[in-house]
């Protein structure tokens, strides 16, 4: 029996800021971002939007689309770095505005839970949904993966920021792309990128040594939490390269193979944070699994010619045919965090279908990672009925429908300065306040759909 993903839907912020516009803004060579990095635009959340909207929005599109019954979704499991409550999960949230958009106690008996893994929570929460399916063919199960991946200002982060969800149904039989069993892991807790509780002490901020109650806080320190992570980027790549590496050579042990298993591979679907990342690091294993190398070179000798094979016709040639397609839709978003993997597989199916490409029986091969750090890869097989289920997606229109904004608008919307909607949502998901006043519901978030 297979198991595997039957559908996809997304939401993708509706709001961009071309990349060229940051670049001048910030003195940077737009070259760099745009032929070093692969970056055309940076799409950014609305006034009226959050992780919870993104990703109700994608759910609800998923069960339209695809005529779902809710009473048969057994689980929905989300993928996010993005929780906007300590102990409240965003699937919890998503509960209530299905029932409320599709009926009531439809989902009293499914389960739902986040999981938490830096970018790699979405691909925990779909293994996960894979076991599950195989040991339940009957039942079906949604992943959902939403994020705002937010940096500061100036940051080495702020050209990759982007905003979105995708959510997935996973079933047995699937019509889009069914998983191989074998999954290998690489994991080492490290500090690449993180987003922690960071603390002020009240006298900093009320100027006031005593430790009297600050709006009602009556701790002598106050906790904030930012969106953005504390990160340091080029240790990022080199704890990605290290896990992806050691989980790639990890799986072809599991596969018991000695073959170069790209070779194998139609497309290769990594985690994209912005769209060169994965011909900038897949380079090390390029070589790794073909022998290209004598085995004998010094540090220096090895990373010259590491740069030397990435730069070479060969190399170029292996990026356009494996890893072009998944890059597409990044270059046009932005950093989706736990979304990025797998809006890396909708762009290259949504590039294959658009090119009238046949690729079913193909094997696609996945690199993913998480900061923290974490790397998993496994592979998949495309379903004879991957097309019907990707003409109903529209990825590549609905981008091109994204509206631009300016520089002083993206900073006022960056630093929350912006209080009135650039745009005017339409069928969709709104948030529509967060509750101030009643004790017991203080920070409570309401949603509404618009018609
Ligand atoms: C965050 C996650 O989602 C989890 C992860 O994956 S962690 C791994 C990735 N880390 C991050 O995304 C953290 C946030 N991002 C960052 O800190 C940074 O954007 C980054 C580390 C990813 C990149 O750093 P950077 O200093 O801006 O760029 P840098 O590493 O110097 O690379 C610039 C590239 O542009 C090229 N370039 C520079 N000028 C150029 C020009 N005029 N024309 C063409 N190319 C140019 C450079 O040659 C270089 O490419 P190669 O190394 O492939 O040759």
């Amino acid at each position: 029996m297979k198991t595997g993903i039957d559908a996809i839907a997304f939401d993708i912020a509706k709001i961009h800021l071309p990349i060229k516009t940051l670049a001048n803004a910030r003195n940077i060579e737009p070259e760099k971002l745009e032929k070093g990095l692969g970056l055309i635009k940076m799409t950014l959340p609305d006034t009226y939007q959050d992780a919870v909207v993104f990703g109700a929005n994608a759910l609800t599109k998923l069960i339209q689309e695809n005529a779902i019954d809710l009473s048969e979704i057994a689980r929905i499991y989300v993928g996010t770095e993005s929780g906007i409550d300590s102990s409240k999960p965003i699937a919890s949230f998503l509960l209530s505005l299905m029932e409320e958009k599709f009926g009531a106690d439809l989902l009293a008996e499914c389960d739902a839970v986040d999981f938490t893994f830096a970018c790699i929570g979405g691909v925990d929460a779909l293994q996960n949904c894979l076991d599950f399916i195989r040991l339940n063919p009957e039942k079906k199960a949604i992943v959902v993966t939403t994020d705002i991946a937010k940096y500061d200002l100036n940051s080495t982060g702020e050209y990759t920021q982007g905003a979105g969800a995708l959510a997935m149904l996973v079933t047995s039989n699937p019509k889009i792309i069914a998983f191989e069993s074998n999954w290998a892991t690489s994991s080492k807790g490290v500090f690449d990128f993180f987003k922690p509780y960071r603390t002020l002490s009240k006298s900093e901020i009320t100027g006031n040594p005593a430790n009297e109650p600050w709006h009602e806080n009556l701790e002598n320190e106050i906790e904030i939490h930012k969106e953005q992570p504390v990160f340091d980027g080029q240790y990022s790549n080199q704890c990605y390269m290290d896990r992806t590496r050691n989980a790639y050579f990890s799986f072809k042990k599991l596969k018991n193979t000695d073959e170069t298993l790209y070779n194998s591979w139609e497309s290769i679907i990594m985690h994209l944070p912005y769209a060169f990342q994965g011909r900038r690091m897949l380079s090390e294993i390029y070589v790794l699994d073909a022998t290209v190398l004598a085995g004998n070179e010094s540090a220096s000798e090895y990373q010259n010619k590491l740069k030397e094979i990435s730069k070479s016709e060969d190399y170029k040639s292996f990026v356009s045919q494996k890893l072009l397609p998944a890059e597409l839709a990044s270059s046009l978003i932005g950093n989706l965090y736990t979304g990025s993997i797998f809006m890396g597989l909708l762009s290259t199916l949504a590039h294959f279908h658009d090119s009238e490409n046949e690729i079913s029986g193909k094997t696609f091969g996945f690199l993913a990672y998480g900061s923290g750090s974490k790397s998993k890869v496994f592979e998949g097989r495309i379903q004879p009925e991957w097309k019907t289920q990707i003409s109903k997606v529209r990825l590549f229109e609905t981008l091109q429908e994204s509206q631009e904004i300016d520089f002083e608008t993206y900073e006022k919307l960056h630093k929350k300065e912006q209080k009135q909607s650039i745009r005017t949502p339409k069928s969709e998901w709104i948030l529509e306040r967060i509750e101030k006043e009643i004790p017991c519901l203080i920070g409570a978030r309401y949603y509404k759909w618009i018609e």
